[in-house]
């Protein structure tokens, strides 16, 4: 017997970039990036750069009539739906691409000039040619070096950012989109400037100098989000977000700083169902173990993370929650994604200071439990609910509770414990990067209360 095949037709989109032996930028990080966004990706290499984490240690320009074949070889087989440019090199092949522009749609120009490393990949004579390839681009994506090299603008702040994109949109691209990475300040501010108006995007800056590859993946990911039919902003507020996850949970690989993690999203989501299937074998081992002691008034929830959560969205969590009954604990529903539990937000503002923690229980803070907490092996951090600002909601408070604790702890507690007064029950949040420890640890504390009371 055969099988019928099941034909899948991704958007085609174009890399026309530098081959990057280290993997982390250039063609290897645009093909990884359009593939991890849904697209299929296909290439024109231009320039053959033999680097890694520390630089750049050699470049070698390919032919013109060799680059020209490719980008012919591609656009004359397939329906390419969007096209992204990096590494260009010399003036020669930013003036090829621009020769074939009208076979290029949603063309995207990131005008790679220098490398995160500080070695040039554009020879200098080469950087008057960019009028003309910004003149066909639907959007262009300087850095703040690149756009004052570009328009002859210092860009350092918000306002010179919309300047500077404005005189680009006035170059005759679509838009442009001032990245702010290169502009100190504790948040990274792009500025995306259109005909219609101006957008700008603002994430926390993230510690980190592992940023190679990063303008790559961006350009990348916005080449195929528009591929897909999406809207310009939304295209390049999504793949903001993904370039900020893979940034912030980059590959600690070579010698040097690292590179951005260009599958980030794909690999959370792939974790999605295990992680949900720790938080099920999570709660029957607690509810086998009838963990009575612990369980609070309102009923104990278990929650988990997906290795690269950042939002609720990707923490599961029993809905419900656990309660306490006649014959031992059990849940009353499901586990599901999404359930924007006090669990939930506590964990992520865990995560914000420890982001290897994946999984946290609320427990029943009485005097006895807290004895017991004190027999775990790590520490336990404690906040005041009485000092938590008028802002913060009631629901709100383990979430201010846990940053707070963490603040004021010397290394990652094991539980973070907040009594409101004397003689009443308060909260404590046992955590750990494991669903299994986390388990033992309810349990050691569940075992020495009873056997003490
Ligand atoms: C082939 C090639 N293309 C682009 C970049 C820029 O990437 P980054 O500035 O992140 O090093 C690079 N280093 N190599």
């Amino acid at each position: 017997m055969t099988r019928a095949d099941a034909p899948v037709t991704p958007p085609v989109v174009l890399t026309v970039a530098g081959s990057d032996s280290g993997g982390g930028a250039g063609i290897q990080a645009d093909v990884k990036t359009i593939e991890a966004c849904g697209g299929f990706g296909t290439s024109a290499i231009t320039s053959v750069t033999a680097q890694n984490t520390t630089g750049v240690q050699g470049q070698h320009l390919l032919p013109i009539d060799q680059i020209e074949a490719q980008i012919e070889a591609v656009t004359g087989d397939f329906d390419v739906a969007a096209v992204k440019t990096g590494m260009l090199a010399t003036s020669d092949v930013i003036d090829l691409v621009v020769e074939h522009a009208a076979d290029l749609p949603n063309l995207v120009v990131d005008p790679v000039m220098v490398a995160a490393s500080g070695d040039r990949l554009l020879a200098a004579e080469a950087e008057d040619a960019y009028e003309a390839l910004i003149a066909e681009a639907a959007v262009v994506t300087p850095n703040a070096d690149e756009a004052a090299v570009l328009t002859g603008r210092d860009v350092d702040n918000p306002e010179t950012a919309e300047r500077a994109g404005r005189d680009l949109v006035e170059m005759g691209a679509d838009s442009a989109l001032v990245k702010g990475g290169h502009v100190p300040g504790d948040a990274v501010v792009d500025t995306l400037v259109t005909e219609d108006g101006v957008t700008t995007f603002r994430h926390d800056r993230i510690d980190t100098e592992a940023t190679h590859g990063s303008g790559c993946t961006l350009s990348s990911a916005i080449a195929t989000q528009l591929a897909h039919g999406d809207d310009l902003p939304t295209a390049v507020g999504d793949s903001i977000d993904l370039l900020a996850s893979a940034v912030r949970y980059n590959l600690d690989v070579g010698e040097g700083p690292g590179a951005v993690h260009h599958l980030v999203q794909t690999r959370n989501d792939a974790a999605r169902h295990p992680t949900s299937e720790a938080v099920e074998r999570a709660v029957s081992a607690l509810v086998e173990a009838d963990v009575s002691t612990l369980v609070p008034e309102r009923g104990m929830t278990v929650a988990g993370a997906t290795p690269y959560a950042e939002t609720p969205d990707a923490v599961a969590a029993v809905e419900g929650r656990i309660a306490r009954t006649m014959d031992g604990v059990r849940p009353n529903r499901g586990v599901r994604f999404g359930a924007s539990t006090t669990v939930a937000r506590a964990l992520l503002a865990a995560r914000e200071h420890d982001p290897a923690i994946r999984f946290a229980v609320d427990c029943r803070l009485t005097d006895a439990v807290e004895d017991a907490l004190a027999s775990l092996d790590g520490r336990v951090a404690a906040y005041d609910p009485g000092e938590r600002p008028n802002g913060v909601s009631d629901d709100a408070t383990a979430q201010w509770g846990v940053d707070r604790a963490f603040g004021t702890s010397d290394g990652t507690p094991v539980a973070v414990v907040g009594r409101e007064g004397v003689g009443t029950d308060g909260r404590a949040m046992l955590l750990a990067a494991d669903a299994d420890d986390l388990v033992s640890q309810v349990e050691t504390v569940h075992e020495t209360v009873r056997d003490d009371g």
